[in-house]
């Protein structure tokens, strides 16, 4: 399926519910979880060290470090299935990606909280490529505070297969998260592929 506009008020936002087939999803989730060298971060919040409620993992290109939450990412390789992912997205969006920040929820009490994308390193139009894997977990979008436009929050089921495509003004003017649920889901792994200004 193609990727469609979504109609978000100073936003460049599109969505396609179903980019990889489900049973490619389930066979790609089944990989990655298996064979990506997962981690947990610790991060500073109000200045006390906690551990992100979810692991992670960064890979690109050499040179493509990135900072955020305190944490100084340097990148693992991209792997011969990453690499295949990130020529297919590149494909569908018309971008190029250096890297990619691999997101594994394990459960539903795994989240992660508001924030916008818009660190320097990104540059001042970022482009998102979020593609997600296994359990539907429910992504919000809302205006950052100091916004002169009027605009409700937004709420978007990712359901495994589907891509999310953020760019434009997005980061500038809104933030996302995702919470965490009271349901009893099983893991979702979230791939966003970025690109890094070195
Ligand atoms: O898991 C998601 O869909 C969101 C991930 C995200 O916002 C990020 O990695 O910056
Ligand atoms: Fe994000």
């Amino acid at each position: 399926m193609p990727l469609v506009p979504l109609a978000i008020p100073q936003a460049d936002v599109w969505f396609d519910a179903a980019f990889l087939p489900p049973d490619e999803a389930a066979a790609l989730l089944h990989e990655l979880s298996a064979t990506i060298a997962w981690r947990q971060e610790p991060i500073r919040m109000f200045g006390r060290e906690v551990l992100q409620p979810r692991l992670i993992a960064w890979h690109g290109d050499a040179g493509a470090t990135y900072r955020y939450s305190g944490l100084q990412l340097e990148p693992e390789p991209f792997t011969p299935t990453l690499h295949a992912l990130r020529l297919r997205l590149q494909q569908a969006t018309g971008a190029a990606y250096n890297s990619v920040l691999l997101n594994l929820y394990r459960n539903g009490a795994d989240s992660m909280g508001w924030h916008a994308d818009d660190e320097p390193e990104l540059g001042p139009t970022p482009i998102i490529a979020s593609l997600s894997l296994g359990a539907t977990r429910r992504f919000r979008l809302r205006p950052k505070a100091k916004t002169s436009f009027e605009a409700k929050p937004v709420s978007l089921e990712l359901t495994s297969g589907s891509l999310l495509l953020m760019q434009g003004a997005t980061q500038q003017n809104w933030q996302h998260a995702l919470p965490k649920t009271a349901q009893a889901v099983g893991p979702r792994l979230n791939l966003t592929f970025r690109r890094i200004i070195t």
